[in-house]
């Protein structure tokens, strides 16, 4: 199962290889546990063993392997970020996809040998969605041929970049460019901001930390301002675009080509939620196995909650997300790479698609993984409020995605805007000209689903009936948008009066390729075993994903109330059906001990024995009583007893 998870055996067994690794070398270790830490503390830490992972790297993993690079870094540094998130997270990626083959040579090879420390600072204290009005500007200066950066008010300041604070010395800065007074919109520049030597910030640059965050602490965010700060001209990013010494501009061959560094990480980031809820339902499901609460039959023994049907309906639908979101991110990152290669080569026409399929399962996806770990720490009961679970680190991280790299509403807008193109193709006849992801638009539905019809439906009707939602709420909010066009409106102001609707069909469709990418997974094992529980696991999902949006489809008529039942019941019998696998299933993800940081989900299962030791070791409990006390609180209560007296 972890071959399936990881995309086959190979990386599978590499994960398993590297753990052990780890597990031998203990200066890679967390030194303490983490929430006993400082924000500084963990700083110095994460610190510390970025380097010893610079140093020793090559010994444990192919560095040129981004999985396996991926994996080292969740066992040793963790989720909650490090000093060089941002630097492989999106310095790296801008230069890959926007600097030139002579600029590459001159910092993307400094940056890979860790030389220079680099983060993405485009996001401005006053705006982060709408780029086109960033305030940061590069002015170009034709005598002297340098870009001027400046930060014109205090909306300008970069506010947010990771590890813009104190750890990066380099940024790939994004600011709106003018040349001769003419506004080119928003282009990125390779920035020096600190010394080389002594990591000062250089003349010109005021930079700092945001201060601490829901989550996600290690990383400074930061904030940055430029006062007249000059760069050469050879310091725009220059692989697509271009300016010429006279201050000729040259355009790239697709208008947002800059924003890959986005794209980029909206593509991973699909798995990396994945993982992060399959680290809080791995805490879940191991200490429901254990934890005993009640009891269902009153002659026997108290049960393991996880005997519960409300524990595994609140558990189980999050475990199969889980899988789907491994499933489809790997998708996703093969296209991305797919659409790398061929901008490359100059072949720009799987741009939109990949932007609209990214923007939409970023969105999806970071909702339902939040979600799902504020469920899986609410199913641990109390314990799950202690961070010694780790869950409640483990949403502050992940919830961050609804935000950054575009919030998510916003990004929905993005897909509903490909959406209404194809339903507008759809009105005029020309459904041949759909692409693969919205071919399903042009089809016709079913009169009703055909779901209860057969003993045991296939997962093409189920395909067909989130078809048919997706279908039926794409084309009516598009229909709304045009309804207002055709009294008046402008399309802007339309657009704004249909966006919950749109926004709708942005979701429905995305929910639909989630199990289209479920489906197509499943048809492709061949271990019977395995696919069978894979296929129990489906179609929990199905059954689960499909109660959940069944309103559309009831409203029509496609469902009847009778179909709904046989929908509920099997959403029971699944629940029931998996139980037995749960925690193997769980499992299968392979995450170790030192990963998960978690004392309720150790693999060993000694939950009590291990809460308590944690507790001892707590920073409070290093000495009986404490200096509050001895200067407060017993001074007070002196003071109380003595005027009773
Ligand atoms: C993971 C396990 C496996 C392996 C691991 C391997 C490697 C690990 C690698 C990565 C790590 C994995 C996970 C990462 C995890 C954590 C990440 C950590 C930290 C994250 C740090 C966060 C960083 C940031 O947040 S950076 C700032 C991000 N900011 C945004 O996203 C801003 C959002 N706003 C926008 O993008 C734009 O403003 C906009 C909303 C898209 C609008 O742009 P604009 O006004 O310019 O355009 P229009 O709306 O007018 O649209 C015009 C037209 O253009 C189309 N368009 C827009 N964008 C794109 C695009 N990118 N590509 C193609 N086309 C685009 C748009 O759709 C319109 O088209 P139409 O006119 O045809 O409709
Ligand atoms: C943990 C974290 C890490 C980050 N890292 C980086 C980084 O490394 N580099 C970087 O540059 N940035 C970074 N960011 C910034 C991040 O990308 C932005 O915060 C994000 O893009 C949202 O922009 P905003 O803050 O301007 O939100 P706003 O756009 O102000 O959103 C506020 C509200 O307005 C709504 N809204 C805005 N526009 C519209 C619209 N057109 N239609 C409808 N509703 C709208 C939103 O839906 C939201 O409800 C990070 C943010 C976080 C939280």
């Amino acid at each position: 199962m972890a071959a399936q998870i990881y995309s086959g055996e190979k990386y599978a067994s590499r994960r398993r290889e590297i753990s052990a690794n780890l597990a031998k070398r203990p200066e890679f270790h967390d030194s303490k546990p983490l929430p006993f830490m400082t924000r500084e503390e963990k700083i110095l830490e994460s610190s510390r063993k970025l380097t010893l992972i610079s140093k020793h790297m090559n010994e444990i993993i192919d560095p040129s392997d981004k999985r396996e690079l991926y994996h080292l870094n969740c066992e040793v540094l963790g989720i909650e970020g490090n000093p060089m998130a941002l630097h492989g997270d999106m310095f790296i990626p801008a230069l890959t996809a926007q600097a030139s083959d002579e600029q590459q040579e001159k910092w993307l090879s400094r940056a890979l040998r860790r030389e220079i420390i680099g983060t993405y600072a485009q996001t401005e204290l006053g705006h982060g969605t709408n780029l086109r009005k960033l305030e940061t500007i590069a002015t170009y200066d034709v005598d002297t041929q340098e870009f001027v950066l400046h930060t014109p008010q205090i909306t300008a300041l970069k506010w947010w970049p990771g590890n813009l604070g104190k750890s990066s010395n380099y940024a790939v800065v994004v600011a709106l460019m003018i040349i001769k007074g003419k506004n080119y919109g928003p282009q990125t520049f390779m920035v020096p901001l600190r010394d080389e030597k002594t990591h000062q910030p250089l003349k010109g640059i005021t930079i700092g930390d945001i201060g601490p965050k829901l989550a996600y602490n290690i990383v400074d965010n930061g904030f940055l301002g430029f006062d007249h700060y000059r760069i050469p001209r050879t310091n725009l990013l220059m692989r697509h675009t271009r300016v010429e010494p006279d201050g000729t501009f040259v355009k790239p061959p697709h208008a947002k080509i800059n924003y890959s560094a986005m794209v980029h990480v909206r593509s991973y980031m699909i798995t990396g939620q994945a993982i992060m809820l399959a680290y809080a339902l791995t805490i879940a499901t191991r200490y429901s196995s254990v934890r005993r609460q009640g009891q269902i039959d009153t002659t026997q023994p108290e049960v393991k909650v996880l005997e519960y049907q409300t524990q595994q309906h609140r558990l189980f639908p999050s475990i199969a997300r889980a899988y789907a979101f491994v499933f489809a991110g790997a998708e996703t990152v093969r296209l991305y790479e797919r659409v790398l290669q061929e901008v490359e080569t100059g072949n720009v026409s799987l741009m939109a698609d990949l932007h609209a399929l990214t923007s939409g399962l970023k969105s999806v996806v970071t909702h339902q993984t939040a979600q799902g770990i504020e469920q899986a720490r609410m199913a641990c009961g109390g314990h799950g409020y202690s961070q010694a679970s780790y869950i409640s680190e483990i949403f502050g991280v992940a919830v961050g995605g609804c935000t950054y790299e575009g919030e998510n509403l916003v990004m929905l807008q993005q897909l509903a805007r490909y959406l209404v193109k194809s339903a507008g193709l759809v009105q005029a006849g020309q459904s041949s000209k759909l692409g693969p992801l919205v071919a399903y638009l042009g089809a016709k539905s079913d009169s009703t689903s055909l779901i209860d019809r057969t003993p045991t439906p296939g997962f093409a009707e189920y395909v067909k009936t989130f078809q048919h939602i997706a279908r039926k709420q794409t084309l009516k909010a598009a229909q709304k948008l045009f309804g207002f066009m055709e009294k008046g409106d402008t399309r802007e102001v339309a657009w704004n009066k249909s966006t919950v609707e749109l926004n709708r069909a942005s979701r429905l469709h995305t929910r639909l390729y989630i199990v289209e990418a479920f489906v197509r997974r499943v048809e492709e094992v061949a271990d019977p075993r395995l696919k069978e529980v894979l296929t129990d696991l489906l179609r929990l999902h199905v059954n689960y994903e499909l109660l959940d949006v069944a309103a559309y489809a009831l409203e029509d008529g496609f469902l009847s109330s009778s179909q709904l039942d046989y929908i509920r019941e099997q959403l029971y019998f699944y629940l029931a059906k998996i139980r037995p696998n749960a925690v193997s299933l769980v499992d299968s993800w392979e995450f170790s001990d030192r990963e998960l940081r978690s004392v309720l989900g150790r693999r060993d299962g000694n939950v009590y024995e291990n809460l308590f030791a944690w507790a001892k070791a707590s920073p409070l409990n290093k000495t009986d009583v404490l200096p509050s006390v001895d200067k407060y609180l017993k001074p007070l209560m002196e003071s109380a007893r003595a005027s009773k007296l």
